[in-house]
């Protein structure tokens, strides 16, 4: 019997904001579970430190710059999205008989005729919001019931939130207090159907957890110690939870590969409304780990033991690897994914030996901000962000504007994990081989990447903004159903 899979993914999470990588207030006892219980890791990656490229790499296996989900983020109106021609995970499961489902956060476009959603990229199911919910204007939308209003400036001249079933839109706008316990009744309906009808299933659960703003139902509300965020965070927690005991209750919980991790860096410029990546350096939209290095757990009793790992792994392998639990062919083109089997039933290295840091908006002009060859990390160019603001490290804001570095700063990440201590000055010439060797392996990454055309730049259309009542006028705030 095929394994069945769950990919948990959490929106802009911190490498620090789990109580099982340290966070001494965050209350997540499902996901301390999974982590005690199963393999931990403590070096892995996302492939940008933003959402929509990130998720391009995780359900393709390929760097955003080969599908072209680049620069930045979709938008409600954007004509682009992943091109339908990229083979999703779903995609490499569905001919051998899995049922495929998807609930949360798409953020892969939606275009003319909805084109680009995911009923068209090998999900059967689909239930969520098509991309960011603060993409919308959400001052007079509820967070916390029973009436506390979302907090801060969300986008505003666009439609109100969507809850989309498939390519319809079921609710705008979206009842935030509502919306988990409407995720995790259909993902344990999910699992009990395929499982009574012994058929394997994928679901992929891309939780609005924890972007802003923070948002819970009245079964965390002002339940944790950790105020809004600790309260979605808490949420989330327990949504996985019921997953895990559905998993249980069907049955198939010794036959279900569980793999969790997050999109990209916390949002510092939130401060306490936002996550924390730790001891690592900044958050979101930079190139520095904290913008980049993800808590993961890959969790599957009696296959996978528990323990912490230090191997390199990132998004862009979960494909290969879900691809080779199944005895899936893979797709026939670049990938950029390693299989994780040997780090996950064997304990042993893994066969990725680099990771490559884009910036949000990657260019073939500028090519890669940083390289990781196993424990050194060599930075080539270096920017703050916006959404990495307020935090005390000035190398994190957006006035740190661009800069070139030659040589590289270079950072041994085991010693000096907060990047701290460069290594490439002149009283250190004992580094001069390792940035050269750093220096051919990315030479040799650039020449084989190809950039696909910019999807994010094909531009915006507000037409293609979902409407529940499409003739109303005037658009947008005419969009309403309940
Ligand atoms: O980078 N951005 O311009 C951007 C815009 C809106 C978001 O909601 C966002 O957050 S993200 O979608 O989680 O990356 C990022
Ligand atoms: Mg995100």
């Amino acid at each position: 019997q095929p394994p069945n899979f769950i990919l948990l993914f959490a929106d802009d999470l911190g490498f620090g904001d789990l109580a099982s990588y340290g966070h001494p207030s965050s209350l997540t006892p499902n996901l301390d579970k999974l982590a005690s219980q199963g393999l931990r890791f403590t070096d892995f990656y996302c492939t940008s430190p933003v959402c929509s490229p990130s998720r391009a790499a995780l359900l393709t296996g390929r760097y955003q710059t080969r599908s072209g989900v680049y620069p930045g983020v979709f938008y409600p109106g954007s004509k682009g999205g992943l091109p339908l021609n990229e083979t999703t995970i779903a995609e490499v499961l569905k001919p051998l008989g899995y049922a495929t489902a998807i609930i949360g956060k798409w953020h892969l476009g939606l275009g003319s005729d909805r084109m680009f959603l995911p009923t068209n990229q090998g999900f059967d199911h689909y239930l969520g919001i098509p991309y960011s919910h603060d993409q919308g204007p959400c001052h007079n939308l509820t967070c916390f019931p029973p009436d506390i209003k979302c907090f801060g400036t969300c986008d505003l001249g666009v439609v109100t939130v969507p809850l989309m079933a498939n390519d319809t839109v079921k609710q705008q706008p979206v009842s935030f207090p509502d919306l988990e316990k409407a995720y995790s009744d259909f993902a344990t309906q999910f699992i009990s159907t395929s499982a009574s009808r012994k058929q394997p299933f994928f679901l992929y659960y891309p939780s609005h957890h924890t972007h802003y703003p923070q948002f819970a139902g009245k079964g965390t509300t002002g339940k944790s110690l950790r105020g809004p965020f600790g309260d979605a965070l808490m949420e989330f927690d327990g949504t996985v939870g019921k997953i895990m005991q559905a998993l249980q209750d069907s049955g198939v919980h010794n036959n279900t590969f569980v793999f969790f991790t997050a999109d990209n860096g916390p949002e510092l410029m939130r401060m306490s409304r936002g996550g924390n990546s730790g001891l690592l350096k900044c958050g979101k939209g930079t190139t520095y780990e904290g913008g980049m290095r993800e808590p993961a757990i890959a969790y599957w009793p009696g296959r996978i033991a528990r323990g912490v790992t230090h191997e390199l792994a990132s998004t862009l392998d979960v494909l290969p690897t879900f691809a080779a639990m199944a005895g899936a062919p893979l797709p026939k083109v670049p990938l950029d994914g390693f299989d994780m089997r040997n780090i996950l039933f064997n304990g042993g290295p893994s066969e990725r030996k680099a990771m490559f840091y884009y910036p949000v908006d990657p260019s073939e002009e500028y090519g890669l901000f940083a390289v990781r060859v196993g424990k050194y990390k060599a930075h080539y160019y270096t920017r703050g962000s916006a959404q990495s603001e307020t935090t005390p490290d000035h190398d994190c804001h957006i006035v740190a504007f661009l800069k070139y570095h030659d040589p590289p700063l270079l950072f041994d990440l085991e010693a000096d994990p907060s990047e701290n201590y460069n290594l490439a000055t002149p009283d250190h010439p004992e580094y001069k081989d390792v940035l050269q060797l750093i220096q051919d392996v990315k030479k040799q990454f650039e020449a084989g990447m190809a950039f696909g055309e910019s999807q994010v730049g094909k531009g915006i259309d507000p037409a293609l903004e979902p409407c529940c009542n499409p003739n109303c006028s005037p658009k947008p705030s005419c969009c309403a159903c309940s």
